[in-house]
């Protein structure tokens, strides 16, 4: 496809999606905004963005696509900005906004105007941001939830997905209230619990500053997400609050009856109440990506020696394989310690496998 691409905000999703437009869309002309110089200077440098924007209205003037990448209250006063502009006929508008019903609502000033707005979420990210994190493969098998306007007819959806194809993700229509129900409860009601488990520990590890050494394991696994934007899931909380408060209602039900079964030392109320979770969780979909982010991670115990990672590290830089993150997980201090490397992709992750395998004894598993 040809024509002038404006993303607005260049930060995580907007640089990603710079960068996939454009793999797939070598011709368009990919024109950048961003309040911060920094982030709008360094996707110029990396070859993100074609153009930067001098401002929001100049840079939307000849867009044939404008994608809002930023919070979502900046969404709202961007589409209102948009509604008072002159703006090349037949532009096409779309957001990637965390919510849904306050910004297609907000909408409706473009609507009335006849201009077609498609309401975006790829629901794949990360706690990272900034256009210095920003990948062009973030959303590959990610679902990518669109809530068209009722100015935007079938063509104007078949063309959006067009334009999004480089992202490689499973685009899916959903109605606004369907999305912010359902990312209430698997993506934006669990970061509000990872939050708060971070302030339990923190509390505690005033009077006990061990807490400090040994929160690691499934305590970070489980409060990643706590180490987001925060102005980003402010924004979030806001615009999806009502939902958010009954979830918060449900989950002190729920604290009530572990609660009382934990009083009552009900050892077969425990045992279903774990036994419950592992099973629904089990089942879910693994190695996709979306609210459960999957990270093609392999585990390898690694004796506590000088030069064990530039060791590991050299063997799959000979086999020429990638890796996208390298860490220590910080569980047992004393005899050993775990490496955790990730990947690409599944098959990134098996080369490498087979090739600590053949190398070293160490022992490997596959999370
Ligand atoms: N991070 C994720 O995991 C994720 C995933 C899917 C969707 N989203 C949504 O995508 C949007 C962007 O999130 P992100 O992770 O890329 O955030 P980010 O912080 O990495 O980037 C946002 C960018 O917007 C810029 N910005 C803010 N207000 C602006 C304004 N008024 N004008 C111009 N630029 C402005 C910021 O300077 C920043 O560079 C948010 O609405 C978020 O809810 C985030
Ligand atoms: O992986 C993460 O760090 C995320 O929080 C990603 C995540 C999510 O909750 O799944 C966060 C917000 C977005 O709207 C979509 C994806």
């Amino acid at each position: 496809m040809r024509g002038n691409v404006f993303i607005a905000g260049l930060g995580l999703i907007g640089g990603s999606l710079a960068k996939a437009v454009k793999k797939a869309h070598p011709q368009a002309h990919i024109i950048g905004f961003d309040l911060r110089e920094s982030e709008l200077g360094l996707a110029e440098a990396l070859n993100i963005i074609d153009e930067k924007a001098a401002s929001f209205e100049s840079g939307a003037a000849g867009a044939d696509l404008i994608i809002l990448a930023v919070p979502v209250l900046q969404t709202e006063q961007m589409i209102e900005r948009l509604a008072s502009l002159p703006l090349k006929i037949g532009v096409l508008i779309t957001d990637t906004g965390s919510t849904k019903s306050r910004i297609m609502k907000k909408a409706h000033i473009l609507e009335e105007r006849g201009i077609a707005f498609i309401g975006g979420h790829p629901m794949a990210g990360s706690h990272k941001s900034g256009v210095a994190a920003s990948k062009e493969l973030l959303f590959e098998n990610a679902f990518y939830l669109l809530t068209p306007g009722v100015a935007a007819e079938e063509k104007h959806v078949a063309i959006l997905k067009k334009w999004l194809e480089g992202t490689r993700a499973k685009i899916l229509e959903v109605t606004a209230e369907q999305h912010d129900q359902m990312t209430g409860v698997i993506s934006h009601f669990p970061h509000i619990i990872a939050a708060s488990l971070v302030h339990q520990a923190r509390k505690f590890n005033h009077d006990n500053p061990l807490i400090e050494r040994l929160a690691a394991g499934g305590f970070r696994d489980i409060t990643r997400i706590a180490s987001s934007n925060p102005e980003m899931w402010k924004d979030i909380s806001l615009h999806n609050k009502d939902i958010l408060l009954t979830l918060l209602s449900d989950w002190r039900d729920e604290m009530n009856e572990i609660l009382s079964i934990l009083e009552k030392e009900d050892e077969d109320g425990l045992y279903r109440y774990f036994d419950d979770a592992k099973t629904f969780r089990d089942s879910l979909p693994a190695r996709s990506q979306g609210a459960i982010p999957s990270f093609y991670e392999l585990y390898v115990d690694v004796p506590d020696y000088p030069g064990v990672i530039s060791e590991l590290t050299g063997y799959l830089a000979e086999e020429r394989i990638s890796i996208t993150n390298i860490r220590i997980m910080e569980t047992r201090d004393d005899v050993y310690g775990v490496l955790v490397i990730s990947f690409q992709n599944e098959k990134d992750r098996l080369r490498a496998k087979s090739c600590i395998e053949q190398k070293t004894t160490y022992d490997l598993f596959l999370a």
